[in-house]
C-alpha cells in the first residue's frame, strides 16, 4: 500500500514537472540522475505555469494533499506569490460516500439498533460532502415529542488511515527537502508539515469541534451579531456530530442578499465587528471563515445577523499575543516603524542584539507603500503579512497562532470588502484596538486587576487573624533571639577581656621566672613558676569559647 502510494506521488510529480520547481543545481547527483532514469514519466503540462501545474497535482493527489495547499497559500512568506495565489483556487472535489454507510456509522457510534430510536426522516443523500466529513439532515425526536430540525455530520470511514499514511509519506518528503534545499532552514518544511498535522488531526476529532462550538455560542449568547447553532454534545461522539440545522443565506451568495433588502455595508462593518470581538474580548476566534461557513439569518435584513458553522479549526490568543497586535496597529497605523521595530526588541520577539535602525528600515520599505491607499482601504491581514515577513528576517519566530490570525484576517477583509467595497475598516476596527489599550493601560487595568485578584484575596481573608497573630508571633521570637544573640556577644566580649587579662599574667610570670633563675634565686624561682602554671590554668580555662549556632 505504502510502496503504491509513493508510487502515485512520484509519478504524478513528475507528470506535473513539479521538478522544475527545484533547480537543479540545488539537488545531489544521484536525485538529478534518477530523474533521468525516469524518462517514461515526462512533463505533460509544459505549456502551464508552475503555479497552476502545483494545483493540478495536489488536486489529483486527494484530500490530504488539497488541504494541505491551501494552508500553503497562506504563507506568502514561504511561497513566490503567483504560485500563491493559484494554491488559493484549490478545490477538493471529492465524491460523497455511501449514505447508508454513514447511517451504520452513527447507530454503531451512537450504540443504537435502528436510526430511526433518535431520529426521523434520516435523508441517506447527503446534503454536503467534504473531504474529511459529510452531512446529512433529519429530525430530532425530542423528549416532548417536538421534533427538530438537525443536520448529523459524519467522519468519512477509512479517513484517518489515508490521512496518516500520507501525512508520513509528506514527513519523509519534507525530511528530504528539509536537507537538500539551501533554502531548507528557513523555509523549514518539517515544521511547516507537523503544524499541519496538528490541524488535520484536530479536524478529525468531532468532540473538539462540538466543544468549541459550545464555547463560541456561550460567548456570543444573545448577541444580535452572531448566531451559534445549538450542538448535542450527548448525541456527539468523535466521529459523528449532531447539531440543530440552520436556515441562512450563504454569504458568498451576494445577489440574492441584495435581493432581500439586506444592508450590506452594515453587514459588511458587522462581519469585521464579530472578528475583532473574538479577538480582543474573547481570545477565542473561528479560525476557518471561509464563504462556505457564513450564512446570514433571513429574518431582520436591516440589522443582518451572521450564522457561523464548522468549528473545527479555532485560534486562542493570550494577553501577549493580544498586546502585540494591538500595540504594533497602533504603532503601524501612526506610521512610527520606530516604535514597532522597538515593541519588537523590547519584548524579546526579535533577539535583543538586533540592529533596531536596520530593523526600523526594512519595517518601513515593507509597509511604506501600504500607505500609498487611503486609510481606509488598507489591510489588516496585508500589514501583518508584511509584518511577520520582516521580523521572520530578524530571527522572530512567529507564532501560529498569529499566523492562524492573519489568515482569518485576510478571510475577512475579503469578504467585507466583497460585500460592501467602500468598507472602511480602519474606522471599523480601530474602537477595537483602543478600547484594548486603555483597558491594559488606564484606571480600568487597575480596576480589572483588582478583580482578577479579587477570588485570591476572599480566599485567604478568613485565615487573616492567624496569619496576623502568626506574624506577631514570630516577630517577637525574633526578637528575643536578637535579644539572646546580644548578650551572648556580651559575655563573649567579657570573656575575652578577662581571657586576656590572665594571657598577660601568665606572660608576666614566664618572664620573671626566667629573670630569678638568671639571678641563682631558685626557691623564688620554683614559686614563681607554679604560681604562674597556675595562672596559665586560669588563661586557658578563660579563653573565649566558639560556636556555631545553627
Ligand atoms: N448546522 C447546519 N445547518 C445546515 N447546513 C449545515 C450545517 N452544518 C453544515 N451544513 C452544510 O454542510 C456543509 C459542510 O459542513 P462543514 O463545513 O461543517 O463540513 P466540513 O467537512 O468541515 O467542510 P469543509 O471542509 O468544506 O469546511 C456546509 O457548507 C453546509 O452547507
Amino acid at each position: 500500500m505504502r510502496s503504491k502510494r509513493i508510487y502515485r506521488i512520484a509519478k504524478t510529480f513528475l507528470n506535473y514537472g513539479l521538478d522544475d520547481l527545484i533547480p537543479a543545481r540545488w539537488l545531489p547527483w544521484y536525485l538529478r540522475f534518477g530523474r533521468h532514469m525516469m524518462f517514461w514519466w515526462p512533463n505533460k503540462h509544459k505549456e502551464k505555469p508552475a503555479g497552476e501545474r502545483l494545483r493540478l497535482a495536489l488536486e489529483s493527489l486527494g484530500p490530504v494533499w488539497v488541504k494541505f495547499g491551501q494552508m500553503l497559500s497562506t504563507r506568502r512568506d514561504l511561497l513566490p506569490p503567483d504560485i500563491a495565489l493559484e494554491l488559493a483556487y484549490l478545490q477538493d472535489r471529492v465524491a460523497p460516500f455511501d449514505g447508508h454507510a454513514a447511517q451504520r456509522i452513527i447507530e454503531k457510534s451512537l450504540d443504537i439498533e435502528h436510526i430511526g430510536e433518535l431520529f426521523q426522516d434520516f435523508a441517506v443523500k447527503p446534503l454536503a460532502s467534504a473531504s474529511i466529513a459529510q452531512v446529512h439532515t433529519a429530525k430530532l425526536k425530542q423528549k416532548d415529542g417536538e421534533l427538530k430540525d438537525i443536520v448529523i455530520k459524519v467522519i468519512r470511514p477509512d479517513i484517518r488511515e489515508t490521512i496518516n499514511a500520507d501525512l508520513e509519506l509528506m514527513e519523509s518528503l519534507a525530511a528530504v527537502l528539509a536537507r537538500h534545499l539551501p533554502d531548507g532552514r528557513r523555509l523549514k518544511p518539517k515544521e511547516v508539515v507537523r503544524e499541519y498535522r496538528k490541524t488535520l488531526l484536530d479536524e478529525l476529532d468531532l468532540l473538539r469541534e462540538a466543544a468549541n462550538a459550545i464555547q463560541l455560542k456561550r460567548n456570543f449568547e444573545d448577541s444580535e451579531l452572531l448566531y451559534i447553532p445549538t450542538v448535542y454534545s450527548d448525541l456527539s461522539r468523535k466521529n459523528v456530530m449532531v447539531m440543530e440545522r440552520i436556515d441562512g443565506i450563504p454569504v458568498s451568495e451576494v445577489d440574492m442578499l441584495k435581493a432581500r433588502g439586506v444592508d450590506m455595508k452594515k453587514l459588511a462593518e458587522r462581519g469585521v465587528e464579530v472578528f475583532f470581538t473574538q479577538v480582543f474580548r474573547d481570545s477565542f476566534f473561528h479560525a476557518d471563515m471561509h464563504p462556505g461557513n457564513i450564512f446570514v439569518a433571513k429574518d431582520d435584513p436591516t440589522y443582518p445577523r451572521y450564522i457561523g458553522i464548522d468549528f473545527g479549526i479555532v485560534g486562542t490568543l493570550n494577553r501577549e499575543d493580544k498586546r502585540y497586535l494591538a500595540e504594533n496597529f497602533l504603532a503601524f497605523f501612526n506610521r512610527d516603524y520606530r516604535k514597532v521595530a522597538e515593541l519588537h526588541v523590547d519584548s524579546g520577539w526579535v533577539p535583543r542584539e538586533t540592529n533596531i535602525e536596520e530593523f526600523e528600515s526594512a519595517i518601513r520599505t515593507v509597509c511604506e507603500p501600504i500607505f500609498e491607499k487611503p486609510l481606509a482601504e488598507i489591510s489588516f491581514g496585508h500589514v501583518l503579512v508584511n509584518l511577520f515577513n520582516t521580523a521572520r528576517r530578524f530571527q522572530m519566530e512567529v507564532q501560529p497562532q498569529l499566523v492562524l490570525l492573519q489568515k482569518t484576517l485576510l478571510y475577512i477583509e475579503g469578504l467585507g470588502r466583497q460585500l460592501y467595497p467602500e468598507l472602511d475598516l480602519w474606522k471599523t476596527a480601530k474602537p477595537f484596538l483602543e478600547r484594548w489599550m486603555n483597558e491594559q493601560l488606564g484606571w480600568r487595568a487597575v480596576v480589572r486587576s483588582v478583580k482578577e485578584n479579587a477570588p485570591y484575596w476572599a480566599e485567604k481573608l478568613p485565615e487573616l487573624p492567624n496569619l496576623l497573630y502568626d506574624g506577631l508571633r514570630s516577630q517577637q521570637r525574633i526578637q528575643a533571639q536578637l535579644e539572646r544573640h546580644r548578650i551572648e556577644q556580651l559575655m563573649t566580649q567579657q570573656q575575652a577581656a578577662t581571657s586576656q587579662f590572665w594571657t598577660i599574667l601568665t606572660a608576666s610570670g614566664v618572664v620573671s621566672s626566667v629573670w630569678l633563675i638568671s639571678q641563682g634565686t631558685a626557691a623564688w624561682a620554683l614559686g614563681s613558676g607554679i604560681l604562674t602554671v597556675m595562672v596559665g590554668l586560669k588563661a586557658w580555662r578563660a579563653r573565649p569559647q566558639i560556636k556555631i549556632k545553627e
